[in-house]
């Protein structure tokens, strides 16, 4: 099922940026019918936000670097943060649970939240991060951090994503965080993602050219073998670009970084990921299918365009 689009266009940056929940907002509150909303802000150049470095002096493994530091003050920089913001506004309400997701996006996205709640327009609400870092973000702007094991149901989750087609599926994990990321938005009842518009693709791999994948340390040999026996392609370890070992994650595992071949039969997305986890070490994988209810994406001209389920 593909997402639908409508388009609306929007001339006041302040009311994306400033007013909670404004009447004036062009961006329609969420429903299932609702159409895809476009809001104007400014014409802008764009760049992108992440990179990605494959080693090439062993086969084997590849290195990803975190989120490229951005210029706050580059045009896609403000587009995240407007696309964060709009999304807050438009989903967030006091009394919620929160999951918060991770990335460079969702940093605006902690930020929406701690200037909604100082300024007394968010009450009582309880976030719970996918993450090391989005929790020290959370903690840092003294908004209440709880966990799953406190709150196992969520009113919704906020997230970021490395590439999202056209059905609103996702690759998610370039940072690491997949496995909390699934955890925490499989507790909430809705899921929107934001992400900046070079995440946008017609099939997921045209962007984003490989997939995240969680394995236990002792597996990831075997995982590998398994992997390519199974559906083709190549897994590579993804090492720490800080260190000369692999990348650990928060929860002590390893991330294979799957090139998967081009002609997954029928894209059948959900089929791969349960083939996937089904591996014996496979903690979690990077795809995340079906569960996407909107994204707000951060356009190349400094609007930001609403997609729908
Ligand atoms: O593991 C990392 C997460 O899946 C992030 O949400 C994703 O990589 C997007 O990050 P960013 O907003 O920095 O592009």
């Amino acid at each position: 099922m593909r997402s639908s689009s409508v388009r609306v266009y929007h001339q006041v940056a302040r009311t994306i940026l400033g007013g909670h929940n404004s009447p004036t907002s062009t961006s329609p509150p969420p429903s299932s019918s609702a159409p895809v909303a476009v809001i104007r802000r400014r014409a802008s150049s764009f760049c992108c936000s992440r990179s990605l470095s494959m080693s090439s002096s062993c086969s084997s493994i590849s290195s990803i670097g975190a989120s490229v530091a951005s210029d706050p003050d580059s045009p896609v920089e403000h587009a995240k943060k407007a696309a964060a913001f709009a999304c807050g506004d438009n989903y967030v309400k006091s009394g919620q649970k929160i999951g918060v997701g991770s990335g460079s996006t969702v940093k605006y996205f902690v930020q929406f939240l701690r200037e909604r709640v100082r300024s007394g327009q968010l009450k009582d609400i309880q976030c719970v991060p996918t993450s090391f870092m989005t929790r020290r973000w959370l903690i840092e702007a003294a908004l209440p951090v709880v966990d799953v094991e406190q709150c196992p149901r969520l009113d919704i989750c906020i997230d970021g994503a490395d590439e999202v087609d056209e059905n609103l599926d996702l690759i998610k994990g370039g940072g690491g965080c997949l496995t909390q990321e699934k955890i925490v938005q499989s507790c909430a009842d809705v899921f929107v993602v934001i992400a900046d518009a070079n995440k946008k693709s017609t099939a997921l791999g045209d962007k984003y050219k490989v997939l995240p994948i969680e394995v236990v340390p002792v597996a990831y040999i075997p995982v590998q073998r398994w992997i390519t026996e199974k559906f083709g392609g190549e897994t590579h370890l993804r090492i720490s670009s800080t260190k000369c070992s692999p990348l650990i994650t928060d929860n002590n595992n390893y991330i294979l970084e799957w090139h998967f071949p081009k002609d997954i039969p029928n894209r059948d997305w959900a089929a791969v990921h349960a083939g996937l986890v089904g591996l014996p070490g496979v903690v979690e994988t990077g795809l995340f299918v079906g569960v996407t209810s909107a994204v707000y994406f951060a356009e190349h001209d400094g609007s930001i365009e609403v997609r729908k389920r």
